[in-house]
């Protein structure tokens, strides 16, 4: 069994395994109406490991982002540092460190860069704190290129800028742990390489992240473990990298040609 220490970073203030994950679930299920979309999903993301989820159309991928993150109702356990989360909902994962980057990037059209990333802060620090200046110009690090258009305003902005203003809006934020939904659709793939750069970048400065994707290829040359989703289940796990050397992701995710 696996030592316990008293929780002081537990969201719960419980006692909590040592190595507890950053984020488990549990036998995680969500129904739209009377249809189950996920039947009992176990996952575990370590703090500042990339964990992906690849799955074809429909599989559930963006179900169990939405879940996580409190926007679904499900069923099963979500557990924070190996404890429930201290308060639910969106408001409570945002609390906790987790940030979502969805699919359809939602951000503000007829708003500038810079005020759509001050909004990503706004949860966090009061306006004009020091610390949000600092967020900005390390999003502006990362992103040289929003920087440079920081007074555009964001429906102006070409795909690829307008994923790294989706990015960059949830680091205002300061996650623990991001959840992207598809960073690479739509792209070209000069800029797919440019978005997968960055998120490794992201978990060498000790962001954890839960990346959905349809781009297996990537997905798996990037992240430390990887889960095949599919109607709903999980249908294979394991690192990465024999992930990717498995038949069945080959087959079904790969193609030839793969190297
Ligand atoms: N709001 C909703 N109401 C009813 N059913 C839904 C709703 N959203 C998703 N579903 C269904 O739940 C299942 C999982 O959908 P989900 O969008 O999570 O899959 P996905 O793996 O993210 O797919 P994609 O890669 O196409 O985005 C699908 O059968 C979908 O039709």
């Amino acid at each position: 069994m696996s030592a316990i220490r008293t929780g002081a970073s537990s969201p719960a203030g419980q006692a909590a395994p040592v190595d507890a994950p950053l984020l488990e679930t549990r036998g995680l299920c969500v129904a739209y109406g009377k249809v189950e979309a996920l039947h009992g999903i176990d996952l575990a993301v370590p703090a500042g490991t990339i964990v992906t989820v690849i799955g074809p159309n429909g599989a559930g991928k963006t179900t169990l982002l939405s879940a996580i993150m409190g926007l679904l109702p499900s069923r099963g356990e979500i557990r924070l540092d190996g404890a429930a989360p201290r308060r639910v909902g969106i408001e409570g994962m945002v609390a906790a460190g987790l940030n979502l980057v969805p699919e359809k990037r939602e951000l503000f059209g007829e708003m500038s860069v810079e005020d759509n990333l001050l909004l990503g802060a706004f949860q966090r620090y009061r306006t004009g704190h020091r610390d949000q200046a600092r967020s900005m110009e390390e999003v502006y690090g990362l992103f040289p290129r929003l920087k440079e258009r920081r007074r555009q305003l964001a429906a102006t902005l070409s795909g690829g800028e307008r994923q790294m203003l989706a990015l960059g809006r949830a680091l205002m934020a300061k996650p623990r742990l991001l959840l992207l939904d598809e960073p690479s659709l739509g792209l070209a793939p000069r800029i797919v390489k440019e978005i997968f750069h960055i998120i490794a970048e992201l978990r060498r400065r000790g962001v954890a992240i839960l990346l959905v994707e349809q781009n297996a290829r990537a997905a798996l040359q990037t992240a430390d473990y990887a889960y095949v989703l599919e109607t709903g289940q999980v249908v294979l796990a394991g690192p990465a990298g024999e992930l990717a050397d498995d038949p069945r992701v080959i087959e079904s995710y790969l193609g030839l040609g793969r190297k």
